[in-house]
């Protein structure tokens, strides 16, 4: 199962410019959150600050034991291979092939033989789509092609925690739909906690279990999907409803001024009818039943009494749904927080 990752009055500058601030927020083990905002809220420098490749001046990350902010490199580095990092663009070394690509990371960090790397490489390319592409050369294939490739990468070291900078980006809305597809995939094969970072509102809306959501140098929410789903938070409402109206502007936020000039001329977005959540993708048919969700749905019945009214009304209408919880119906409590045998 994934590991827990703990962040807590996580805080990053770089000279005057503070990027965000006491962000604290917990990625449940094995479950997969999503990290909106908008463009330069500083998703990809969280993504960075969690597995140490940023230093924030205050605040820890917590994986198994080690401060990925405040402890020694070495123990920084060690904890590093508990991670997969998919980057933005993929960031496949141009003159390799995409097996030596994903082959790389076994090579750097293991004394496994080739025959074994072999395995594991093929095995990672089979679970993402690329069999039969080993010999390209990053620059013949696609964008998607090489996201998935920059994802196999990622694999190859038995991550237990995932860590995806905007898998979407570049990708048509179809690809964007197979890559999402492929993301619960992967979920439910490797039981990984899994982190995206992505201002995709068809990822955010169908992909994870938790999401969080940076504006204005601060985190603006975390915590289950149907918080932020049902949010009427103007920003949140915006940005997940895609309109102009609202906090968001064109380079990042508006004054009030410019608000309240909108609203005279009538430019409206959000709305008090509220959003239809659509329900979250499942594993294609064959593959593992997802560990993560009957975790979560232990963990999301205990902290009912604490979200809103709207996202209470979401989550126990969806456990309805798939009838695997009667609303209200504490899970045996024996089981809770253990997860299935
Ligand atoms: N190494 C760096 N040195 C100085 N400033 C940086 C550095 N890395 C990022 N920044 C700044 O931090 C801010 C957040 O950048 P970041 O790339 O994390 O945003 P983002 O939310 O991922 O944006 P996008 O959605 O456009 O990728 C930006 O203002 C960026 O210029």
């Amino acid at each position: 199962m994934g590991i827990e990752v703990v962040v807590e009055g996580l805080t990053k500058s770089f000279g005057s410019q503070t990027v965000w601030q006491d962000v604290t927020l917990t990625l449940p083990p094995g479950e997969v959150s999503v990290m909106l905002g908008p463009s330069g809220t500083g998703k990809t420098v969280f993504l960075k600050s969690v597995i140490g490749l940023l230093k924030p001046e205050r605040g820890r990350v917590m994986v198994n034991g080690v401060d990925m902010v405040n402890s020694p490199e070495r123990d920084v580095y060690e904890a590093r291979k508990l991670f997969g990092l998919m980057f933005q663009d993929g960031a496949l070394f141009g003159s390799m092939s995409l097996f030596d690509n994903i082959a790389f990371p076994l090579r750097e960090h293991t004394k496994k033989k080739e025959s074994e790397i072999r395995r594991v490489v093929m095995e990672r390319m089979d679970m993402v789509g690329l069999l039969g592409a080993e010999g390209k050369l990053p620059g013949e294939i696609s964008g998607g092609m090489r996201k998935r490739a920059g994802l196999a990468r990622a694999l190859v070291l038995d991550p237990q925690i995932i860590l995806c900078d905007e898998p979407d980006s570049g990708l048509d809305p179809v690809r964007t739909a197979y890559i999402s597809q492929l993301l619960i995939d992967l979920n439910a094969q490797l039981d990984a906690t899994m982190l995206i970072v992505t201002h995709n509102i068809d990822i955010a809306s169908t992909v994870p279990d938790n999401m969080g959501m940076l504006f204005r140098r601060r985190l603006v929410a975390f915590g289950p999907r149907e918080v932020l789903l049902t949010s009427q938070e103007p920003v949140v409402a915006q940005f997940l409803g895609g309109h102009r109206a609202g906090p968001i502007g064109m380079s990042e936020e508006k004054d009030e001024a410019t608000m309240a000039l909108e609203e005279r001329h009538g430019v409206t977005g959000s709305s008090s009818v509220p959003r239809t959540i659509e329900p979250q993708l499942e594993p294609t048919p064959g593959l593992p039943v997802r560990q993560a969700v009957l975790r979560r749905r232990e963990r999301v019945l205990g902290l009912l009494d604490t979200l809103p009214p709207a996202a209470r009304h979401a989550i126990e209408s969806s456990f309805d749904r798939t009838g695997h919880v009667v609303a209200g119906q504490a899970a045996p409590a024996g089981r809770a927080g253990g997860g299935p045998s």
